[in-house]
């Protein structure tokens, strides 16, 4: 539950506008044309900054914001009661949901692929005539007849075209909020919330400076998504989804004076990789982590790299750090991790045939690791500690595996620590 919080969390920003708004109407005239310009502005970092780092859908939004941003403010310049721009406000409004739902067939793929190519078509093409329409109004006049009289119709009535708009955008919405929920990436977060921001600025249009605010919300939505993008690529290890390295460094840079830190190892990994494969050991970390992300006494979880993770407990609890140590160990070794036969066939409909015909049955294996947890001692600096608790982690090895073992309890130098308190 939690976790969906956090991910949702962003969506936040689209409130931003209606808490703005009431400051932004008592700009002066330049001030009020910056923020005009804002949403351009967050489109154009939303696409740089997705196309650095490769979100090749996050960029395609980007862009679409762009262009109904331009568009848009255009429309509104020119007064939404003006037919010219009442036409081209109502083809944004239909087009929109429109290039969403052709956002949610693409994958991520470089703009010189054929699949590149074709999505950023896609994309521009329908926008590249709403623009020419707009500049050639005339041209525009002999066309209109032409086309067909339901759409003439929706255009022409305002209440039908918010119908329409209303028909047309919620099970899109609602696809992108069911990927959201599945999938769980921030893409899919600002995907959604951009898509609702500027369904809701073109709702608000009658107040343009409103509907421009919400245009810039969708903006920094897609930034927000890159950022948190590169914050996950350098602190989140992708494989377990848990903190790395990096993310403990900072963690260990801000401690106060009493703390505890447990290093912990998989026992005989290598055995399961030289067995059961590279994939089958990355199952097995995965795992693991599950198990050790339940941690009690406040433990914070990181993947130290390879097999190796580290926990890291505030304050002083002894008793409370090495029972929730023991309970993580105890839970990872009464696991049922289940393995199939390494030379299974990749399709699983075709592994499933040949284990029903020759009886081969999925293995369970064992899994273990080994703790050694160091509490701090006077003035020691956190990599000592770590190096401590290396130590511990080796004799446990050393004694057998499975097991927890301390080291630093009963220290004087931190027992002076103790009465201090
Ligand atoms: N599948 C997989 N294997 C990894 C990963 N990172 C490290 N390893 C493997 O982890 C193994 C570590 O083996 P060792 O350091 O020899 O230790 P061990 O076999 O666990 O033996 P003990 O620690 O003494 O119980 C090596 O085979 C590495 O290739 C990873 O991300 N995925």
């Amino acid at each position: 539950m939690f976790r969906y919080l956090r991910l949702l969390l962003p969506l936040l920003l689209i409130a931003l506008p209606w808490v703005i708004y009431p400051l932004a109407q008592r700009a002066d005239p330049v001030q009020e044309r910056l923020l005009e310009g804002l949403p351009l502005l967050m489109a154009l970092c939303a696409l740089l900054l997705a196309s650095g780092f490769k979100r090749g859908r996050i960029a395609l939004a980007s862009v679409a914001l762009g262009c109904s941003a331009l568009l848009l403010g255009a429309a509104s310049d020119r007064g939404l009661d003006n037919p010219d721009a009442y036409v081209l406000f109502s083809g944004i409004s239909l087009l929109l949901p429109l290039v969403y739902a052709w956002l949610l067939i693409p994958r991520d793929s470089a703009i010189l692929s054929r699949r590149g190519l074709l999505q950023w078509g896609g994309l521009l093409l329908p926008f590249g005539l709403l623009l020419l329409a707009w500049q050639y109004p005339q041209q525009l006049a002999l066309w209109l007849p032409r086309l067909p009289s339901a759409f003439l119709e929706v255009v022409a009535e305002h209440s039908m075209l918010t119908r329409a708009i209303f028909w047309l955008s919620l099970p899109i919405l609602a696809l992108y909020l069911v990927l959201t929920l599945t999938r769980r990436t921030i893409d899919e977060v600002a995907m959604f919330g951009s898509l609702l921001a500027q369904l809701l600025a073109l709702h608000t249009m009658k107040e343009p400076l409103l509907g421009m605010l919400f245009l810039a919300s969708a903006g920094l939505l897609c930034v927000c998504a890159v950022v948190m993008h590169i914050y996950a690529m350098a602190f989140v290890d992708t494989l377990t989804g848990v903190p790395a390295r990096r993310a403990l460094e900072h963690h260990l840079s801000n401690l106060g004076r009493h703390y505890s830190i447990a290093m912990l190892d998989i026992d005989h990994f290598k055995q399961f990789n030289d067995t059961y494969g590279h994939d089958v050991g990355d199952q097995v970390l995965r795992m693991v982590a599950a198990q050790l992300n339940k941690v009690t006494a406040g433990g914070s979880l990181f993947r130290y790299g390879g097999e190796e993770f580290t926990i890291v407990f505030r304050g002083q609890r002894e008793e409370e750090v090495v029972s929730a140590l023991d309970t993580v160990r105890q839970r990872v070794a009464d696991y049922p991790m289940k393995v199939r036969a390494p030379q299974r066939p990749r399709n699983d409909r075709r592994g499933r045939k040949t284990r029903e015909e020759t009886g081969a049955a999925t293995e369970q294996v064992k899994v273990s690791i080994s703790i050694g947890v160091a509490w701090r001692l006077a003035d020691e600096k956190p990599d000592s500690v770590i190096k401590r608790a290396d130590k511990a982690l080796y004799k446990a090895k050393g004694a057998g595996r499975n097991r927890v073992i301390t080291e630093g309890i009963n220290d004087p130098r931190r027992q002076r620590r103790v009465k201090d308190r």
